[in-house]
């Protein structure tokens, strides 16, 4: 066995959020373990705490209960833009800021009152035409957004990549050109990724680890070929036979 290499350690995470007066348990103790370079995706039924876990990783949201070390350290020791820089995040509607694409590009690096040199190799590096930089970043297709905002995590050189259904809004075209992306960012720069998503062939196509998330619990994570072949737990049974049995 090679000597493991933890980036992200969950020690029995909880969150609640207030409903009126109370407090509505999201996530009840969550522990686990990632390796550096795995890309882990993560499944389960709208509401079970997907996001929420991905939030908790990069301070957009604070547990309330238990600790988070990304690389050895907790996320509440972290310098909060070091930690956004670590840890990348895209979202399913890849928002942009007003301004060109080479602006959005370079927001990161301005942000530090630095330069970005050779913004063409980035956009190339995601399949975008460098003819782009100066176009409105707003008016780009989602595929293209999607591709923008994965460059730049990159122009951050980003250890750690957060996903959250970043090709719901996708055609299956273009949805086939972000998970070829985003293997290939995964392989070739060794970023470890965590990727929510509901699409179960998509889980099971990507992934080196898959975690079933179910009324705010780690139910089961496995090896993404075992999780889909040879599930332990009922209620992966349960979740996987009535998503296949609804196609
Ligand atoms: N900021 C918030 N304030 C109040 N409630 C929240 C907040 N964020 C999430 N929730 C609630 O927490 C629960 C879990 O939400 P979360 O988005 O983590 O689930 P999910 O598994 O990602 O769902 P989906 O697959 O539908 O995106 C939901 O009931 C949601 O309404």
């Amino acid at each position: 066995m090679g000597m493991k290499n933890t980036e992200i350690e969950l020690h029995n995470i909880r969150k609640a959020f207030a409903d009126g007066s109370k407090k509505v348990p999201v996530l009840n103790g969550i522990s686990a373990k990632i390796e550096k370079g795995t890309l882990l995706t993560i499944v389960g039924p709208s509401g079970s705490g997907k996001s929420t876990i991905l939030s908790l990783c990069n301070l957009l949201q604070t547990p309330d209960d238990g600790e988070i070390y990304v690389n050895k350290q907790e996320v509440r020791k972290w310098n909060v833009q070091e930690l956004r820089r670590y840890v990348g995040i895209a979202f399913q509607s890849a928002p942009m800021t007003k301004g060109t694409v080479l602006e959005n590009l370079s927001l990161p690096l301005k942000l530090r009152g630095e330069t970005l040199e050779n913004p063409e190799t980035y956009l190339e590096y995601v399949g975008l035409s460098a003819e782009l930089l100066s176009r409105e970043a707003k008016e780009l297709s989602g595929g293209q957004r999607q591709r923008l905002s994965l460059a730049r995590t990159l122009v951050n050189n980003s250890s750690v990549l957060l996903l959250d259904e970043v090709t719901s809004a996708l055609d299956t075209k273009a949805s086939q050109g972000i998970e070829e992306l985003i293997q290939r960012i995964n392989k070739e720069r060794s970023v470890t990724i965590l990727w929510v998503t509901h699409d179960l062939s998509q889980a099971e196509r990507v992934g080196d680890e898959t975690w079933l998330i179910k009324d705010g619990q780690l139910v089961e994570g496995a090896p993404t070929k075992q999780f889909f072949s040879e599930p332990q737990d009922e209620r992966t049974k349960d979740f996987l036979n009535l998503l296949r049995s609804s196609l």
